[in-house]
């Protein structure tokens, strides 16, 4: 066995609570949004985790996720790195719509298409293929190295870039991939062995 990856989405956002397509776009934790990170903080610390290193994105609402976490375990200021591999996946055009009006504009089927199939991106944006295209080289060169020596990794980024590596560790097809969702502020806990399989996962649901 080797070291321990903890994957956190980040707290609601605002425009998660206006029901608008984000991606690469930058609002703020709602209230509710800071109370799931600083939530997610406190269930890492009553099981014990300790991380040595953690990984954000360049956008403020999973880095302030991180920053609450981090405070609630009391590592203020822990080696963080900011990457925008992690990002949320790029809307492209549909960035700043709301999610109801696009079902009543290009119908529910294809909506679901774009937000969830793994490989039709949606009009100018990624598809979950074009992500994970960034995400899994960032992970294998940057992240797995510190949970192979033992360590304990915290990496709190977005629903689908988040999507994108669980599909590569849990080894989901495509077809699979369409009904994972992953919730705001909800800790999942991978195990590593030292050929970097996944020996045990964990989701620290309420
Ligand atoms: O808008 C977004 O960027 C994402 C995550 O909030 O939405 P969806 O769940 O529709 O992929």
């Amino acid at each position: 066995m080797s070291g321990t990856l903890i994957l956190v989405r980040h707290g609601q956002s605002e425009w998660n609570l206006k029901n608008l397509f984000t991606g690469w776009r930058d609002p703020g934790l709602t209230e509710k949004g800071h109370e799931e990170a600083k939530e997610a903080g406190r269930k890492l610390k009553a099981l014990g985790f300790k991380p040595d290193i953690a990984f954000t994105s360049a956008l403020s609402r999973a880095q302030v996720t991180c920053d609450h976490i981090l405070h609630e375990l009391g590592q203020d200021g822990l080696k963080t790195i900011r990457d925008q591999a992690l990002n949320e996946r790029d809307y492209g055009d549909l960035s700043g719509l709301n999610k109801d009006d696009a079902r009543e504009k290009w119908g529910e089927e294809q909506v679901h298409i774009w937000r969830r199939s793994y490989d039709t991106p949606p009009p100018g944006g990624e598809s979950l293929k074009d992500t994970g295209a960034r995400v899994w080289p960032y992970f294998l060169h940057d992240i797995l190295p510190h949970v192979l020596r033992g360590e304990t990794v915290l990496v709190a980024a977005h629903g689908n870039s988040l999507r994108s590596l669980v599909m590569a560790l849990d080894g989901l097809s495509g077809d699979e991939i369409v009904k994972m969702e992953i919730g705001t502020g909800v800790p999942i806990i991978y195990r590593l062995n030292a050929d970097s399989t996944v020996a045990s996962k964990e989701i620290l649901e309420d």
